[in-house]
């Protein structure tokens, strides 16, 4: 680890929530990533952040399973999963939000968020849940219902999602990938599309839900008001290559940083 300028220190949780190891992922002849090393501890807010094409998507669907490294291995609560589909990732606790909206327009805000756990629960295997007896299916509302009350949005739970703003779809994709209380959550540039009060809001949510839940996040972010409010950690990726990582206002002080978004020495205020 690397902590850039002199900075108080910052006493991060012992455990290891979300561990790469020297993660390596190729796109023909893009090097995406390149052997990164990145820790995510019980309870924190990290922020992954860099310039356009640093990689930092192509990172987090390594993470969840999506792509698959030519290299490196990534452990969630001490299980390396580096062979696991996502869905099985997912079982095990890693919820996750898309930079584009993943949600089902046609479909209400309670189906969207219902949706997503069964396909969690039955495995890539939809049949599971018609099986699925009647207890674990009012489970399964339950923690809808609790989702949606955390994420502020239960007034909205019958509403179709193609008539709700930005703001409210972006609190869906997040009921949805808290919803069975993840213990590990990647948000994918979660304030895409919103106005500074919604940021504002998106925030205090997602630091109740790492309150109540010790739950522990990753988040890609350009807007540095919203990674400053959250993140306490920062990791900084440029080119596909680790720039440096440390405690957030030490990193957005440091030149490499600046240099990295802007090709000058200036804060990247919403890069
Ligand atoms: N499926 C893909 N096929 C080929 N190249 C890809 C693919 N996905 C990403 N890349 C390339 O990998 C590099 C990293 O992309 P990535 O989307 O991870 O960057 P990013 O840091 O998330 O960028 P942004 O901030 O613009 O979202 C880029 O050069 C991109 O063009």
């Amino acid at each position: 680890m690397t902590t850039p300028n002199a900075e108080p220190m910052l006493h991060r949780p012992d455990e290891r929530v979300l561990v790469t190891r020297g993660l390596t992922v190729q796109f023909g002849g893009t090097r995406a990533v390149s052997e990164f090393d990145l820790e995510v501890r019980r309870g924190e807010i990290v922020g992954l952040i860099g310039p356009n094409g640093a990689g930092k998507t192509t990172t987090l669907n390594a993470c969840a399973g999506t792509v698959r490294p030519a290299a490196g291995t990534v452990e969630l609560l001490g299980s390396d999963v580096s062979d696991w589909t996502p869905a099985r990732r997912a079982r095990a606790g890693l919820g996750r939000t898309f930079q584009r909206f993943a949600l089902c327009d046609s479909l209400s805000v309670a189906q969207n968020v219902g949706l997503a756990t069964e396909a969690r629960d039955s495995g890539g295997r939809p049949w599971r849940c018609f099986l699925a007896p009647r207890g674990s299916r009012a489970e399964q509302q339950a923690r809808v219902t609790e989702a949606l009350e955390t994420c502020g949005i239960a007034d909205l739970a019958g509403r179709r999602v193609g008539s709700l703003s930005t703001g409210q779809r972006r609190l869906v994709e997040l009921a949805r990938a808290a919803c069975g209380r993840s213990s590990v959550l990647l948000l994918d540039e979660p304030s895409s599309g919103l106005d500074p009060s919604e940021t504002e809001t998106f925030a205090s949510i997602v630091r109740s839900i790492v309150d109540t839940t010790g739950a522990s996040v990753l988040v890609v972010e350009h807007d540095m008001t919203l990674v400053r409010e959250i993140c306490a950690y920062l990791y900084v990726l440029d080119f596909g290559v680790h720039l440096c990582d440390g405690p957030t206002e030490a990193v957005l002080r440091d030149d490499r940083v600046r240099q990295a978004y802007l090709g000058t020495v200036e804060e990247p205020a919403h890069a």
